[in-house]
This record gives structure tokens, C-alpha cells and sequence, in this order.
């Protein structure tokens, strides 16, 4: 046969197969005697892809498949319609070259006009929809149908990307996942689309909510903006009010928090058992009876001042509802809210809610629903589900959770840096560096890096032509210095192994960034974020790093006498002794010490919910926003606190159980 060589396909280049499979293979492919299974077993490269081939474990099945190469998007694509090369290239499908965007940075007017096409092709971006069938389908017939959905929607957003010259998320192509989420909504009666707070838009899929409506239309959605311990409450008054007016069903959630809360509750029982024993050794049993605890209320006056300012007597203002971070109760109660109201006939206990989870890889899927069960303080079975994939947890007898494999839904994006930062694209697969280490340089104020890192940025002056912000070159080099790392050879600054550092560090949110939402005209950044760089907020060493960093940036000074108070590294850091360093500001691998000295956590205190806070943590936490020490507090207040804990507890249990 014949090929018909379509203009407008942009297709596979010889020289690609060429490459690909040498010049024999290429051939024979060309000439369409290879199928799509056995082109893979000859791959050179060492690469894997999928094709849904007969002879492939289900587990292989089930990987999720985002990034394609052109030649495995074409392959994929071509054994999803059952046919091979030949008949896919008549067909005249576009294959897109992952490639062919430009992977930099935008200007600033590149940017909206940008933002102005993705909204004009916002409702092309589509989840695929599930054939219509019945009892009469046959398994092979519904197979067929669903392989020819999925290829209907591919090659439409393909012809998007091309036609349009768009960026797109690299979206989940394998077919096997979608079949796991068609199934999740099919059961849900709601479904919990999990975003990141710092880019919640990035994350959503409005098409999904429409596809869950068209499902059945008792169906609800929701938004759950996870991650909401990195806004301060100013960013999450100001996407409430975006969600509102976009009329988008949304509420806050932080895992991490409810982590904490779960895990400050049973170092409380544990205190209190603790500390119950030693009452009865010292024979202070009853001592402790006689307490009265109005007299420990004055004595410990600022304690209960603390604790009565949060009192949950005071209704929460619709503004301080609307911005507050859910507890796991309340998440759970949400849930219960969606009960179907389904008759299941007389005797018979009411169906169990369902609750779908679904959301982008690392966007606290796991996490959320780790705190979730472990709220309950008891083990919650882990039952797979009717299907082999995806899990139910019978969370408690009223909710079932149906946990989605993570999906990457289609979206636009304006560059690849950006789906760095957001964590889309894998830090260690990076081969150009310096547009995501450029957004991190425009995003995070130099004198903050500085601070952090214990570094000297070098920024350019502006009689030289600077612009009074760092390129990625400057930081990364500034970084690299200071930790030594040089590449072997030539000896310059690795600014390769810096750039995967510091932007490991921005996707984990040390270094933090949020996007505001949309508005005409846009909200100016620096503003918007202002206040995550405060000095206030961070702990008394680094403030005078900070201090001298902007000092020393904005007079250009180089002042000796001014560096030498503060101890900026003399001597480049290297190896453990880097992460060492980094740890002493942002606490252990990120963990909740750290996250304590940072300004989010801070601020969760402030939303009229500290009440959430008890025991250890909340006191660990006043005592950093007074500038003492929580062990000192700890031992010289015990009792007061124990009083305090009491009432707490007490308060807790009608509270939560
Ligand atoms: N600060 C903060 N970090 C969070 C929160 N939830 C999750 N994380 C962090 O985000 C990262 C990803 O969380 P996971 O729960 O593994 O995310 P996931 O969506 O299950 O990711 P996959 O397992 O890849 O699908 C981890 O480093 C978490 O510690 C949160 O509420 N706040």
C-alpha cells in the first residue's frame, strides 16, 4: 500500500525511526511490518512505554503515562485503535514533538496574552467520557468503544496543541487509568478534586465537575484546596472570593496540619498518662483533686486568655468561614452532608456515602486521607475494591472513601519552567535549568535567598544593565559557591546541582510562592506575596540575616563590618553538612519543627481556630510567637498546663467525638 503523505500531519520523520531503531528497523516500519508490540521489545534506547499489548502484566497496564515521546505518542495512540502505523498515518493524526515549545520564560505581555487564549479555549480542555452502554454490550464491544473514546480525545487535544500552539500539562494518555476514574464517579455521590493551594487553577478541571454532573446529576463536586497551611490569610480571602464568584463549591484543607493535630493528640494522651504516673508516685493524686480550677484559671490567666479568645462560642463571620482550614471532622462531616437520599427499602441500613478522591500526583491525596483515618485514632480497613485498582476505605460507617489512581488532567500551561515549580515535571529529568531556576529568582525576593541559603547574590547593577533581579545564572552560581559544588574539569560554579536543590525546595514549598487568582487587571505578585517574606515571622537568627542581606543589596554595600556580624558562610558547606544547614532553618527534611518557624503555621492560629491547637503544639507555638523557649514553658507551667489541657481535653472530646 501506498501511503498517502498528508500535508498536514506533522506525522514521524524518517530520520526519528531512523534514530529511534536504526536504519533496518525504520525501515521495516515504514513499511508497516512492525506491529506495536514488537517495535517495543526492539527499543535501543533502554526505554519503556506503554502499549496496552496483549502480552503486558496488568500492573504495566496501569502505569500512569503523562510523558510521551513522539514516536511512543504515536505508537500508544496507533494501538489504541487497534491498528497499526500504517492505517494511523491515513488516519492523518498529528503527533506532537514534546519538544517543539519553547521551554523559557515569558514576558510579562506574553504571559496575558497567553492566559487570554487559554481562556477562550478553556472548554476544549476535556476529560473523556465514558461510551454509553447497557446490558446488552458486550465486554469486547464496550472495550472497543472505550479504546475508540479515548482516541477521539486524544487526537482533539493533539489537533488543540497543534492548531492553537498551545502548552498542555503532559496529561494521562493510558486508558486503563481513565477506565479506574470513570469507575471512581460512576459510585461517588461526591467527588473531591484535590488541589494545591499555591496554584489551585493549575490543578482543577472544571470538565471533570461537568462530567460528574452529566453522570448523574445528583452527583455533587468539590474543590478541597490542599495545602492551605502555605497561604497566609490574606491569599485564601482572596481566592474565596474568586471561588465565589466563579461559583466553584471549594473549601480549605491542610494534610500536614491535620497530620499534626492527630499526632499532638497522642503525645497528649500520652503526656497525660505520663505524667498521671508520676502524680501517683509523688503521692500528688490528691493534691491534684483539690485543684480548683478557677484558681488555676487566674493563676494561668494568659493560658486561658489564649485559649478563650478561640472559644467556638463565637460564630465564625461567613468571611472567616468561607477562609478557614477544615479539621478532619469537619472534612467528614462535608462528606456526610452528601448523603444520597436513596430508599434501601424497609429494615434495611442507609447506603454508605461515597466519596471520590481525585487529583494530580503530589497534590496530598495520600496525605489527606492518611490524616483522615488516622483521626479516628482506631485502624480503618484498607479493602480494595470491586475493581483491581482502585482502593475503598471504609472510613467510618457512613463514609466510604474511593481512592482514584493520581490522574494528570489535561491543562494549559504557559512554559515548561512552570511545570516545574508546580511539581507536573520531575526536578531530576531536567535538562534546561535555567527557566525554572528563573522563576524562582523573579518569584522569591534575593535578599530572602539570601537569608535562607546564608548567601551572597551577586546581582548585576543597574549601570551595568541589571534590573535589580537576580537571573537564575546569578543565584544558582551564588548557591553553588557557597555549598562548593563544581563541576570536575573547568571547576565553575555546578549551577546543574544548585538548580535541583533550590527548586527541590521550592516544590516542597520551603521556599514558598502562591499564585493569585485571575482578575483583570492581575494582581500584582510581590504584593500578593508579600508577606510569606516578612522577617517577622521568621526565627530570630535568620532576621538578621535578612537584615543585612537587604541592607547590603539595596545600598550595593559590601560592607565587611556589616557581613561579619551575621555568620554568611566564609567557607563553602558541602555534603551532609548543606542539608544540615538548611535543616537548622527549615527544620528536619521539612518536617513539622521546621514547618513551626514558619509564617503559615503562624498564621493558622489566626483564623479564629487555635482551639485546634491543643496540647503541645499549640503551646510550642506561643511560645516561638513570644520568643521563648517550649521547654521552658513546658517545665515551669506543667501544671498549669495540665489544668488547661484538662478543660482542653474535656472541650476536645465534645468537640470531636
Ligand atoms: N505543607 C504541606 N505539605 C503537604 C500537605 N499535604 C501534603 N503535603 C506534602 O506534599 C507532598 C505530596 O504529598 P502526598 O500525600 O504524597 O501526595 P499525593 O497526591 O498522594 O502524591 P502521589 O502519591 O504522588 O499521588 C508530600 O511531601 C507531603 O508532605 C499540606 O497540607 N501542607
Amino acid at each position: 500500500m501506498v501511503l498517502a503523505k498528508s500535508k498536514n500531519s506533522v506525522g514521524l520523520g524518517n530520520s526519528l525511526m531512523n534514530d529511534r531503531f536504526g536504519k533496518n528497523k525504520g525501515a521495516d516500519m515504514r513499511r508497516g511490518t512492525h506491529n506495536a508490540e514488537a517495535i517495543q521489545r526492539t527499543d535501543m534506547d533502554g526505554q519503556t512505554y506503554l502499549t496496552n499489548g496483549k502480552k503486558e502484566a496488568s500492573w504495566v497496564k496501569m502505569r500512569s503515562v503523562t510523558e510521551q515521546g513522539a514516536l511512543d505518542e504515536f505508537l500508544s495512540t496507533a494501538d489504541l485503535a487497534g491498528t497499526d502505523f500504517t492505517a494511523e498515518k491515513m488516519n492523518n493524526v498529528k503527533i506532537i514533538h514534546r519538544d517543539q515549545k519553547n521551554p523559557y520564560l515569558l514576558s510579562s505581555a506574553e504571559e496575558r496574552t497567553l492566559s487570554k487564549k487559554h481562556k477562550e479555549n478553556k472548554s476544549r480542555l476535556t476529560v473523556p467520557r465514558r461510551p454509553k452502554w447497557d446490558e446488552k454490550t458486550t465486554p469486547q464491544e464496550l472495550d472497543r468503544l472505550e479504546k475508540a473514546s479515548i482516541l477521539d480525545w486524544r487526537r482533539g487535544l493533539a489537533e488543540l496543541q497543534e492548531t492553537s500552539d498551545l502548552l498542555m500539562t503532559p496529561f494521562e494518555r493510558n486508558l486503563e487509568v481513565w477506565r479506574q476514574l470513570w469507575r471512581v464517579i460512576e459510585r461517588s455521590d461526591l467527588v473531591v478534586q484535590i488541589v494545591d493551594a499555591r496554584n489551585p487553577l493549575l490543578f482543577r478541571s472544571e470538565d471533570l465537575e461537568k462530567y460528574v454532573k452529566e453522570v448523574d446529576p445528583r452527583k455533587n463536586n468539590l474543590l478541597l484546596v490542599n495545602k492551605a497551611d502555605m497561604m497566609t490569610i490574606e491569599q485564601r480571602k482572596a481566592w474565596a472570593d474568586y471561588f465565589v464568584e466563579a461559583g466553584i463549591n471549594f473549601r480549605y484543607f491542610s494534610a500536614e496540619l491535620a497530620k499534626e493535630i492527630n499526632e499532638s493528640r497522642v503525645l497528649d494522651e500520652d503526656d497525660e498518662d505520663e505524667d498521671e504516673e508520676e502524680e501517683e508516685q509523688d503521692n500528688l493524686a490528691k493534691e491534684a483533686k483539690k485543684i480548683d480550677l478557677q484558681d488555676a484559671q487566674e493563676e494561668d490567666g494568659k493560658w486561658v486568655d489564649e485559649e478563650s479568645v478561640s472559644s467556638d462560642d463565637e460564630p465564625l463571620s461567613e468571611e472567616e468561614e468561607r477562609t478557614r482550614i477544615l479539621t478532619t471532622e469537619e472534612l467528614e462531616e462535608l462528606f456526610l452532608e452528601h448523603a444520597p437520599e436513596i430508599d434501601t427499602g424497609p429494615g434495611q441500613p442507609p447506603r454508605k456515602t461515597q466519596i471520590g478522591l481525585v487529583g494530580y500526583p503530589n497534590v496530598g491525596k495520600s496525605s489527606t486521607i492518611n490524616a483522615l483515618i488516622g483521626a479516628k485514632k482506631v485502624s480503618v480497613s484498607a479493602t480494595p475494591g470491586k475493581t483491581k485498582h482502585f482502593q475503598t476505605i471504609h472510613l467510618s460507617d457512613a463514609v466510604i472513601l474511593c481512592d482514584c489512581p493520581g490522574l494528570v488532567f489535561p491543562n494549559f500551561s504557559t512554559t515548561k519552567a512552570e511545570l516545574v515549580c508546580s511539581g507536573v515535571l520531575p526536578v531530576d529529568q531536567l535538562r534546561e535549568f535555567t527557566g525554572p531556576a528563573g522563576l524562582v529568582a523573579q518569584r522569591i525576593p534575593h535578599s530572602f535567598l539570601e537569608a535562607v541559603y546564608g548567601m551572597k547574590i551577586n546581582i548585576r547593577p543597574a549601570e551595568e544593565g541589571g534590573s535589580g533581579v537576580p537571573t537564575a545564572q546569578e543565584v544558582l552560581g551564588a548557591y553553588a559557591t557557597a555549598r562548593g559544588f563544581h563541576t570536575t574539569g573547568a571547576s565553575n560554579p555546578d549551577e546543574s546541582r544548585a538548580a535541583r536543590y533550590i527548586l527541590k525546595d521550592y516544590v516542597k514549598g520551603k521556599l514558598l510562592f502562591c499564585h493569585p487568582p485571575p482578575r483583570e487587571p492581575p494582581i500584582d505578585l510581590k504584593h500578593f506575596n508579600r508577606e510569606l517574606y516578612d522577617q517577622s515571622h521568621l526565627p530570630e537568627k535568620r532576621r538578621t540575616h535578612l537584615a543585612v542581606a537587604s541592607a547590603a543589596s539595596v545600598t550595593g554595600s559590601e560592607d565587611p563590618s556589616l557581613m561579619d556580624d551575621v555568620d554568611l558562610p566564609v567557607r563553602p558547606i558541602e555534603g551532609k553538612k548543606t542539608s544540615y544547614m538548611d535543616n537548622k532553618f527549615f527544620g528536619p527534611n521539612g518536617s513539622n519543627a521546621g514547618h513551626l518557624q514558619m509564617p503559615f503555621q503562624h498564621v493558622y492560629s489566626e483564623q479564629g481556630q487555635a482551639k485546634q491547637l491543643t496540647g503541645r503544639k499549640q503551646k510550642a507555638m506561643l511560645a516561638l510567637e513570644k520568643g521563648v523557649d517550649p521547654a521552658e514553658l513546658r517545665l515551669s507551667g506543667k501544671k498549669h498546663f495540665k489544668a488547661n489541657k484538662r478543660r482542653g481535653k474535656g472541650k476536645a472530646r465534645d468537640d470531636y467525638d
